[in-house]
This record gives structure tokens, C-alpha cells and sequence, in this order.
């Protein structure tokens, strides 16, 4: 689904609004971010002071540093409330027919294909452990892509203080990496276990973490493109892996089910899960 936000604040109607985008320019007429952020605000600990402050607790989410090359972007919007179904002879529809508030939740659609196959601004999502570690399956190649958003996740970890096996609080929690290699890509990573391989989280508990990094996540997006005014720059995509179900060892179907039940309020976003089979 394909959607254009038409103001740096959209507002009701415009909220809702679905067209398809257009506006990338041409490389030589792309400008930067007004007030470029020099600061890679990744470091947590470092060189972003509320990253700092928080490290431990809570994911804030990043500056793109240079205004990088363009794409249509398809952030999804809001889908707009199905307008009662009117059954005639019948004025007083039953309840279970009109939802007046009907719930909105996180849309999951299932794709063959190469996560890393994605345009620019898409955010990629995989599963990752809180000890600094993308040492196996799909975060191998992650780390091999992305080495200094590898960087980026590591240094997180450590400044949250989970490294060498101290208590851990990103579970449960995202963070939200700008991609280091010229794709514009972003990396979304989800602290979905305290730790990896054989002394990996149970199933329950990583399916519990799931929901609530995953919602974690959304903020973190949401916020970036609100304060993003170039269009250009916007997340337009978000793509996943199945995470949780190759080293994790979670049925996919389960974290699906998780995912899909995620509430959404101001911005209905869709989520695209490739796999490679
Ligand atoms: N290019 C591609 N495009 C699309 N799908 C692709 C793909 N390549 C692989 N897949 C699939 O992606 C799914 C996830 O499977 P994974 O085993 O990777 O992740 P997971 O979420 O179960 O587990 C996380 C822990 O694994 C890591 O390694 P370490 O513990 O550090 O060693 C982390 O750091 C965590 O800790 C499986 O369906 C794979 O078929």
C-alpha cells in the first residue's frame, strides 16, 4: 500500500489520505535535512545525551545524519474506519456489525524474497539478543552488510548495561540503527531474547518480548518521520524476516499471531515478512 503524507503534520483527513508518491527528485536537486545532525545520535552513552540518559530503559530513536538518495517510500497510513454497514429495514445495525471504535492492529503480509532486496528507506526487522552478539543466521548477515550499524547495536547493548552477562533491560524494548553503507536502509532491531544460542530465552518469554519491542519499535518511527520535514527522508517501508523462528526456535506462525495483534492508534502500519523459501 502506497501512501503519502502531505504535510509535516498531517491531520485528519490528511492522515488517512493514500496516494501514490512521486516526489523523489533528482540526485542533483535532493537537499538535505534543514538542521543536519552531524552527530551520529546512534552512540549511545556518547554523543546523544538523551540516548545517554536512558540508555538502560529506553530506545531513542536516531537522526539520519546525511540526506542520502531518494525513493518512492510507502509508509503506511491509517486505513479509514469502514463506515457502518447499513442494512436497510434495519436502522438499528446489530452491535457486532458496527464497531464504533473497531481495534486496528498491525497489518503482517507474507512475501517470498530477500529481505535485503528492499529500496531505500525501508526499515529491515530481525530478532537480535541483548549481548551485542549478531553472530548467527540472518544478523550474521546483517553484521556483514551493516558493519558500523553492527557497531551502532553493539555499543547499545554494552551501554544499557546487559553486556558480560549483567541483567539485561532491552528486552522487550527496539532500537531503531541508520544503515552506514549507501543503501538508506534502517535497521530494526528487536530485543526479543536476553541472550543467544543454547542459553536463549524460552519461546514464552520471547514471544512476550515480541509484542512490546515491536510496539517500541513503531514509536521510534513514528517519531523520526514526524520530525523528518523532507520527505525524501521518511521511512516509507518496513520489512522483517520470520523472526524468532530460525535461532530462536519459535514457529514463526506464533510470533506472526503476536505481531498481528499489536495495536495501532495515529498510524496503521503494515509489515512485510519475506522469507527466502
Ligand atoms: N536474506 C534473508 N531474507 C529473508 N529471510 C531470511 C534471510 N536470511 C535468513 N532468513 C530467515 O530469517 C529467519 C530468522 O532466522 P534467524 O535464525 O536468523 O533469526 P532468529 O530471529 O530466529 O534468531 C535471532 C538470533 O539469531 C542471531 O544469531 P546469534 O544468536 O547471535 O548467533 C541473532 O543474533 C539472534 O540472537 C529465518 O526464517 C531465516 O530463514
Amino acid at each position: 500500500m502506497l501512501g503519502k503524507r502531505t504535510s509535516d503534520s498531517p491531520s485528519g483527513q490528511q492522515m488517512f489520505k493514500q496516494t501514490k508518491l512521486s516526489f523523489a527528485p533528482p540526485p542533483s536537486q535532493r537537499k538535505k535535512e534543514p538542521k543536519p545532525d552531524i552527530k551520529p545520535a546512534l552512540r549511545p552513552g556518547i554523543q546523544n545525551d538523551k540516548v545517554d540518559k536512558n540508555a538502560s530503559t529506553a530506545s531513542k530513536e536516531p537522526e539520519r545524519t546525511v540526506a542520502g538518495p531518494s525513493s518512492n517510500t510507502n509508509l503506511i497510513k491509517n486505513t479509514p474506519i469502514p463506515k457502518p454497514i447499513s442494512t436497510s429495514g434495519n436502522p438499528t445495525p446489530s452491535p457486532a456489525i458496527v464497531n464504533p471504535n473497531p481495534k486496528r492492529t498491525l497489518r503482517v503480509v507474507e512475501k517470498a524474497g530477500d529481505l535485503f532486496d528492499a529500496p531505500p528507506n525501508t526499515v529491515l526487522i530481525h530478532a537480535c539478543n541483548t549481548q551485542g552478539s549478531w553472530g548467527g543466521g540472518i544478523a550474521l548477515a546483517f553484521k556483514q552488510r551493516y558493519r558500523e550499524a553492527y557497531k551502532m547495536y553493539r555499543m547499545y547493548c554494552q551501554a544499557s548495561g546487559t553486556f558480560a552477562s549483567r541483567d539485561g533491560d532491552l528486552v522487550g524494548k527496539a532500537r531503531l540503527i541508520a544503515a552506514d553503507n549507501g543503501t538508506q536502509h534502517w535497521i530494526g532491531c528487536l530485543f526479543t531474547s536476553k541472550r543467544h544460542g543454547r542459553a536463549r530465552d524460552s519461546p514464552g518469554a520471547i514471544l512476550a518480548a515480541t509484542g512490546p519491542a515491536m510496539q517500541d519499535l513503531l514509536k521510534q518511527i513514528a517519531r523520526y518521520n514526524k520530525r523528518t520535514t523532507r520527505p525524501e527522508n521518511r521511512i516509507g517501508e518496513l520489512r522483517m524476516c520470520r523472526i524468532n523462528s530460525g535461532l530462536f526456535g519459535v514457529p514463526w506462525e506464533r510470533s506472526k499471531a503476536v505481531l498481528e495483534g499489536i495495536e495501532v492508534d495515529e498510524v496503521v502500519i503494515e509489515v512485510t515478512a519475506y522469507s527466502l523459501d
